[in-house]
């Protein structure tokens, strides 16, 4: 049987690679819902090559464009974020590929673990706002929620087989982004442009952003709590520029597994939309012999403070790491549209985590109202 998928933001980074993982695995998956927000131009001709029973684009001013486009085809167009939590309940829905960036991924994938459907997850931002809820839920509906993103796939993979056996730790690897090694009067005078050029990862410009902030990482320490149940203190992060040891899991007798491969969001994709079982495939192969060296070195806290402050929001727990995401997208938009610099993102969530109300069990009213207060808070901060 044929695993049909809904793809929430097929035109992203993660949806294009998702899209060539279902084109070159056709026995195994079909595209049953699509959607995007503002690229309708590629929406359209996805819909036309994959023809899904749906696709939605959530900004609306576009929906005519992209009805008309289809006319002639037997695809349901709608539009709007309450179409994206209807069409992810479809009884011809068997998994849903959460693939849009931000918070915007929260409402979609709580209605679809509520019509118990399988999760494949990259948006992090989702459990890094409220990890507890959705996986509270994911256990009361019975559904399963796959990783997505490269190092907690990699964790996935370590963990097969091993469901028996309690983990020690888990050692998130990250690549130290473009600005590596150097110093805040460094970071100071970097550039939009400088910042966008990830070493060793083609993705979209917010992860990007997070990647060289490591935020990315911060936000992955709150994801790998959620999805693999861990104490703060089993979490640690090591820098690894390669890559390649995609994340680490150490058992209670010593023993360290790791994940290895090149860097392709394809790999863990396709593992998520058909786990337990691996597809033969195409991707490219690692050498050794390219990699000589495969270097480890500890994470400088200090000169990249949001990934301190992710850890101390995941410490506080309750809602501060929603104030700590919704105050991390408001400054990476402003950082994109050049209002900000590479470090005044830091002061603008360390300012949003010390205002916003805290509330330390918070339910998901609390979460919208969190979000909305704390993106209030980032932009009034940035124009004081
Ligand atoms: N890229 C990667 O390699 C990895 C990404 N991830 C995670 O996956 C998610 C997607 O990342 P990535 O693919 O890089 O991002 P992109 O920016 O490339 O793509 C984002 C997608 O989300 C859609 N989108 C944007 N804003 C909204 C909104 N407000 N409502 C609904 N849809 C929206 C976009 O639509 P449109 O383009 O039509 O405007 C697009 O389809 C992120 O959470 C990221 O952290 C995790 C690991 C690796
Ligand atoms: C591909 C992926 O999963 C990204 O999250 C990637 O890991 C970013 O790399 P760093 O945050 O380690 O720079
Ligand atoms: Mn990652």
């Amino acid at each position: 049987m044929k695993k049909r998928v809904a793809i929430l933001g097929s035109t992203g980074s993660i949806g294009t690679q998702a899209l060539e993982v279902i084109q070159a695995q056709p026995q195994a998956f079909e595209v049953e819902v699509l959607t995007a927000h503002s690229n309708a131009n590629l929406l359209i001709a996805q819909a036309i090559a994959f023809q899904p029973n749906a696709v939605v684009i959530t900004q609306e001013d576009l929906y005519e464009d992209v009805r008309d486009a289809l006319e002639t085809y037997p695809i349901k167009v709608y539009a709007g974020m309450n179409a994206v939590n209807s069409v992810v309940q479809m009884d011809t829905v068997d998994i849903v590929l959460t693939a849009m960036v931000g918070y915007a991924g929260l409402q979609p994938t709580i209605k679809a673990i509520e019509a118990g459907k399988a999760i494949a997850l990259a948006n992090k931002e989702t459990l890094v706002v409220a990890g507890q809820l959705i996986t509270q839920l994911a256990r009361e509906k019975g559904v399963n929620i796959y990783p997505v993103d490269s190092e907690h796939s990699a964790i996935f993979q370590c963990l097969a087989g091993e469901f028996h056996n309690p983990i020690e730790k888990i050692v998130l690897t990250a690549s130290g982004g473009p600005f590596r090694g150097k110093d805040r009067s460094f970071l100071q005078t970097v550039t939009k442009a400088q910042a966008l050029k990830h070493p060793n990862w083609e993705m979209g410009a917010k992860i990007t952003i997070d990647s060289a902030s490591l935020m990315n990482k911060g936000l992955e320490v709150i994801e790998a709590k959620w999805l693999f149940g861990l104490r703060n203190d089993q979490i640690e992060v090591v820098v690894h520029p390669q890559s390649i040891v995609h994340s680490l899991v150490q058992f209670e007798d010593g023993s360290l597994k790791a994940q290895m491969g090149l860097p392709d969001m394809k790999l863990p994709i396709q593992y998520a939309l058909h786990y337990p079982h691996r597809l033969k495939s195409s991707f490219p192969r690692f050498n050794f012999l390219d990699y000589p060296q495969l270097t480890f070195e500890k994470p400088d806290l200090e000169t990249f403070r949001n990934l301190s402050l992710a850890f101390e929001a995941m410490e506080r727990g309750g809602n501060a790491p929603c104030i700590l995401n919704a105050a991390n997208e408001v400054a990476v938009a402003a950082f994109l549209r050049e209002e900000v610099g590479f470090l005044e993102m830091s002061d603008l969530i360390s300012d949003c985590l010390a205002k916003v109300a805290y509330i330390a069990e918070p339910s998901l009213d609390d979460f919208v109202q969190t979000d909305k207060e704390a993106r209030q808070v980032a932009l009034s901060l940035m124009q004081a």
